[in-house]
């Protein structure tokens, strides 16, 4: 079972709190003191794992206050980990930072110790993050801001309102290396606004929130700035000091009654009022904003005069084919394809080459249905094949392409399909160009079905800010 999984299974209770399971000497409550520190440690923990357990969705040890204890501090850690509850998923605090010793320490807290994340430091880049990610199901939290006041210096930089600053090109740069199932980001504040703006660039990954119970700042101004558009993706620490009360499952209770309160609130004012914060409106919001974004960021959407397979000239154009390299967008992508794809009825897939080729095949190896596709050209030697793999006549196949603009491509393949004996009803494309396209492929015999329309595209990116009026009137005008 993947990490999100695990968790969404554990916060079957509506709950997003988590607790930091960790010896720390000078927190411990003196109640448990005694000649033996490590098993004086070993009872407070397992007070809070027995007071915590029904109300929390994750434990997440600190791997520096069990290795600040020596080799008994690690055995410490092995026991713990063994108590914790099968079905709550364990996110080790490791900030792991080392390259070199990535692929081991991974192998060693993934098969040996059990955890389902870890925590990451961001500056080594996604190689560091790579050898976690290929242990499936797993995940890593990367850490993109802390609320210590020395840290300003480089989170802030460059410090002024033209660039994002470091906090959240590390946001933007790491949601590259993996999933959302993959990948969650750790943030470390004590102020609303950065959470709503680390939220506004991330609203698919699962925030894991630290510092917040400082003085002075507000659950709910918290929660409404991390929650997902869902009221979910937060995870939120219990405190610290309440970890030494002997009251402690009472007071966890309360707060989680506090929480889905606070929480409820935010849901039914986000649902009779726009709730704007940067970048992002709770009520108008884009199923698919964030995949939107995301194209755009790439490159996928292009401005300059480009002469169109049709003949025509768009001042845009919008090229696909680059999604490939982004392995986490190109799984999002499919996603999307496999919830159209889901609801159509068909024997094997066809992609139209050569842009639809690998999103055929990921979907025929998602899905598990065969593969089969017209090709552009028949060669003059060898099998001189129209079609490349193997069907049988009588058979339907639903045809993937990536853009309808005429629908002439898509339609062409289709035609070679169907002369070959097979039946074609639906063509699926990531994005409809409108202006009539899924009219005339109605017009002749075929349903057309898309994830996006260009419309909404554009829509987003100028309400998201990427694209500027002038760019907004180009695509209009068309
Ligand atoms: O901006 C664009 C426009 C076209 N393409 C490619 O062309 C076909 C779609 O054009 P039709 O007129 O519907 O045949 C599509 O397969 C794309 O590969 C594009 O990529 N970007």
């Amino acid at each position: 079972m993947n990490f999100l999984k695990k968790l969404n299974e554990a916060s079957q209770n509506q709950s997003l709190l988590f607790v930091g399971l960790d010896p720390n000497p000078e927190m411990m409550p003196s109640r448990y003191e005694s000649s033996d520190l490590i098993s004086s440690l070993w009872d407070w923990l397992q007070f809070i794992i027995a007071a915590t357990c029904d109300r929390v969705c994750v434990y997440k040890p600190t791997l520096g206050f069990y290795q600040a204890l020596g080799t008994p501090g690690l055995e410490l850690l092995q026991h713990t980990l063994s108590s914790i509850p099968k079905h709550i998923p364990i996110i080790l605090d490791a900030k792991h930072s080392d390259l070199n010793t990535s692929t081991i320490f991974a192998q060693t807290v993934f098969t040996q110790w059990g955890v389902d994340a870890i925590t990451v430091s961001p500056y080594v880049g996604q190689d560091l993050v790579a050898p976690f990610l290929v242990y499936p199901g797993k995940a890593v939290f990367v850490l993109c801001c802390t609320s210590n006041p020395a840290a300003v210096k480089l989170q802030q930089y460059p410090n002024n309102t033209n660039d994002l600053p470091l906090y959240l090109r590390v946001v933007q740069e790491s949601k590259t290396w993996g999933t959302p199932e993959q990948l969650g980001l750790e943030v470390g504040t004590t102020k609303a606004e950065v959470l709503g703006r680390i939220r506004a660039l991330a609203p698919e990954r699962t925030i894991i929130a630290r510092s917040i119970w400082a003085e002075g700042s507000n659950l709910s101004e918290i929660l409404a700035a991390g929650l997902n558009t869902n009221g979910n993706g937060l995870l939120i620490p219990v405190p610290q000091d309440m970890l030494s009360q002997d009251n402690l499952a009472q007071q966890v209770q309360s707060l989680h009654e506090e929480i889905i309160q606070a929480k409820t609130t935010i849901i039914s004012n986000a649902l009779s009022c726009s709730v704007w914060i940067p970048d992002v409106c709770f009520l108008n919001q884009h199923p698919y904003q964030d995949l939107i974004l995301q194209l755009y960021d790439i490159g996928c959407i292009m401005f300059g005069e480009f002469v169109q397979a049709s003949g025509a000239t768009f001042p845009y154009y919008i090229d696909l084919r680059k999604i490939i390299s982004t392995p986490q967008l190109f799984n999002q992508v499919l996603s999307a394809y496999v919830d159209i794809l889901k609801t159509l009825e068909f024997d094997r897939i066809a992609g139209i080459p050569y842009g639809s080729l690998p999103t055929a095949t990921g979907l025929a190896l998602q899905l598990q249905r065969p593969m089969i596709f017209p090709r552009k050209e028949v060669k003059a030697h060898g099998t001189r094949r129209v079609i490349e793999g193997e069907f049988y006549p009588g058979e339907t196949v639903v045809v993937v392409d990536d853009i309808l603009i005429s629908g002439k491509s898509a339609m062409e393949g289709a035609g070679k399909l169907k002369s070959a004996g097979l039946n074609v009803n639906d063509i699926v494309v990531l994005i409809d160009h409108e202006q009539g396209v899924k009219e005339r492929l109605r017009e002749n015999g075929y349903r057309g079905h898309s994830v996006l329309a260009l419309s909404q595209i554009v829509e987003t990116l100028h309400q998201a800010g990427r694209i500027n009026q002038e760019q907004l009137n180009a695509f209009l005008a068309v």
